[in-house]
């Protein structure tokens, strides 16, 4: 289908001598093949045993193409040096309309559009800004151009279908590609020096999304690759400065498309990206804090299940923090490098992070996976200032420690987390985390979705986990007789408000953080959902997972 003239390379001397003698149009085998079905009628009316059979079959569109097809190939090579074009265009024209009334398969019909896209046989061209010429700007990896080996960015465009493109726009050529029928013959002159391409392929994952139709700078968005935020790309030509060429790993088979450079993405970001800032959950405005609650009513205790911790969140201050700035800071890379990691048996496990919406379940999953196996599951013990109850034990409930302790464990940036709640200071600190690691056990705890970039440390590496809403049908079913936990003393029901609100802040997250979410779990059936969790945590440790490149090999540099 595809037909790549070059220059004015006569045809190959040998494969001249190979073919079979030269068969003139008139001697040919249309012809031959008309008389004998003018032949063949005449016993059809005969009802001659098999005659129809035979005659339907001779008679059949796809033969008579294909003959057309082979004589006037030897016509070419009757016609040396240079093949006819409008000869090949106008036959081009007259197998199309053979075959148009012939049902066609998907791959006939795949391939009509492949080769009708708008950037032709997977390359794109443009005007010479000085010499007016049309050239081939780049060949996109993987497409029908690439595979050809044939066209390389660089070559000048003469003719297409045997019409010059000689002053003619890009868009104007691009228009005589789109009507086209079948063989497209195009007429280069090479590139003198072919671009090597030499580069190794980066594996990266998505910071921000992109939209190629909304981009008005994209040199050919039907060429360019969208993708969302948190996405993991295979970067296959980072030739040109600007636009880089990609693939998704979780779509190998399709060829690559455009993306915008790291350099070019980070101005784009400077001027419109993450422009919307986040909006902290507002469910619990109206309420009345109480007293803190300590055990939380089951049968055996687990630390880090305070909900002053979680109150306190919600009131934190901590984006005016020194511990917090790193966050914007990393906002600013466009694309992470990531490389494959698999935990070896003997490397400490990975700490697990669930984020959620307030009351959509995060800690009741969080319980019923320690619940599974308290040996191998541990939250860590938080640090406080308040003082410490008759009842409680120091390092059990809490590490109790002066104002004093914890601010300079907060500017020494040892606090994953904290806020204040009552006028007490409350936070995890990273040596809490370290001690259930330090055991060999699997450290598992929430996080506010503006802490998670605390915590991706080379040597947490933690695996964030997404708990998501299920749809408000579903909830208003599923939270029946749930409780929304506002208060030590009244634990309020839910209220639709309260679900669309956990809704909405859920979108928000995903807008805003989606990147670092290694999984998303839907809490719909909480029976499910602690299934997923489990087999989510395990897989975290024991298969390899897609890990930023500086927790593996600390002198990367960015792509
Ligand atoms: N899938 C579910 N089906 C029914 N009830 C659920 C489900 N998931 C959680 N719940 C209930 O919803 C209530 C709130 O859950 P939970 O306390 O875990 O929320 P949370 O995400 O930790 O939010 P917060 O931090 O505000 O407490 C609890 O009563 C819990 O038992």
């Amino acid at each position: 289908f595809l037909h790549l003239e070059k220059g004015e390379k006569s045809p190959d001397k040998k494969s001249m001598m190979e073919l079979p003698p030269v068969t003139s149009q008139e001697n040919g085998l249309s012809q031959i093949l008309r008389l004998v079905l003018k032949e063949l009628s005449l016993f059809y009316s005969r009802d001659v045993n098999g005659v129809s059979l035979l005659y339907d079959l001779l008679h059949s569109p796809w033969l008579q193409a294909l003959l057309k097809v082979y004589e006037c190939l030897q016509e070419y090579i009757m016609k040396k040096p240079i093949p006819v074009l409008s000869q090949a265009q106008a036959l081009s024209c007259e197998v199309v309309e053979l075959l148009r009334e012939v049902p066609q398969s998907p791959e006939v019909r795949e391939l009509r559009q492949v080769l009708k896209a708008k950037h032709f046989q997977g390359a794109t061209i443009k005007r010479h800004e000085i010499t007016g010429d049309i050239m081939v700007a780049r060949i996109i990896h993987g497409g029908l151009a690439d595979r050809s080996g044939l066209l390389y960015a660089g070559d000048k465009l003469v003719e297409v279908n045997g019409i010059s493109v000689e002053g003619l726009e890009p868009e104007q050529v691009i228009h005589i590609l789109a009507m086209s029928h079948g063989t497209i013959m195009f007429k280069v002159v090479p590139v003198s020096d072919r671009p090597i391409n030499n580069q190794t392929t980066v594996y990266v994952r998505t910071m921000a999304k992109y939209c190629p139709w909304e981009d008005p700078i994209i040199p050919c968005a039907d060429a360019g690759l969208p993708f969302r935020k948190g996405e993991i790309l295979q970067i296959v030509d980072r030739n040109d400065s600007l636009w880089w060429q990609a693939r998704k790993v979780s779509d190998f088979g399709a060829c690559a498309g455009l993306i915008p450079s790291n350099h070019l993405l980070k101005r784009k970001q400077r001027e419109f990206w993450w422009s919307q800032p986040f909006q902290p959950h507002s469910c619990l405005k109206s309420t009345t804090y109480g007293e803190e609650f300590a055990g939380y009513g089951h049968q055996f205790f687990i630390a880090g299940f305070r909900r002053s911790m979680r109150l306190c969140r919600r009131k934190s201050h901590t984006s005016q923090l020194p511990a917090y700035t790193h966050c914007y800071n990393a906002l600013g890379a466009p694309y992470e490098e990531v490389v494959r990691y698999q935990r070896h048996p003997s490397d400490k496990h990975r700490l697990i992070v669930l984020v959620g919406p307030s009351g959509v379940g995060v800690n009741e999953l969080r319980r019923r996976l320690i619940e599974t196996d308290p040996n191998h599951f541990q939250s860590a013990v938080p640090h406080t200032t308040r003082s410490k109850k008759s009842y409680e034990e120091d390092g059990r409930e809490y590490h109790y420690v002066s104002k004093e302790t914890f601010e300079s464990l907060v500017y020494g940036h040892r606090m994953l987390e904290y806020g204040e709640y009552k006028g007490n200071l409350y936070g995890t600190s990273v040596d809490a985390v370290r001690k259930v690691l330090d055991e060999g056990k699997v450290c598992v705890m929430d996080l506010e979705p503006q802490s998670i970039q605390v915590a991706r440390t080379h040597e947490l590496k933690p695996y964030v986990i997404f708990i998501k809403p299920s749809t408000l049908n579903h909830m208003r079913q599923s939270r029946k007789n749930a409780r929304i936990i506002t208060d030590y003393y009244v634990n309020i029901k839910f209220k639709d408000e309260d679900l669309q609100e956990m809704e909405e802040l859920a979108k928000k997250m995903e807008t805003q953080f989606g990147q670092f979410f290694d999984q998303v779990i839907v809490n719909d059936s909480l029976q499910e959902a602690c299934a997923e969790l489990l087999t989510a945590v395990q897989q975290a440790q024991d298969e390899p997972q897609w890990v930023p490149a500086t927790w593996i090999c600390s002198d990367t540099e960015p792509p």
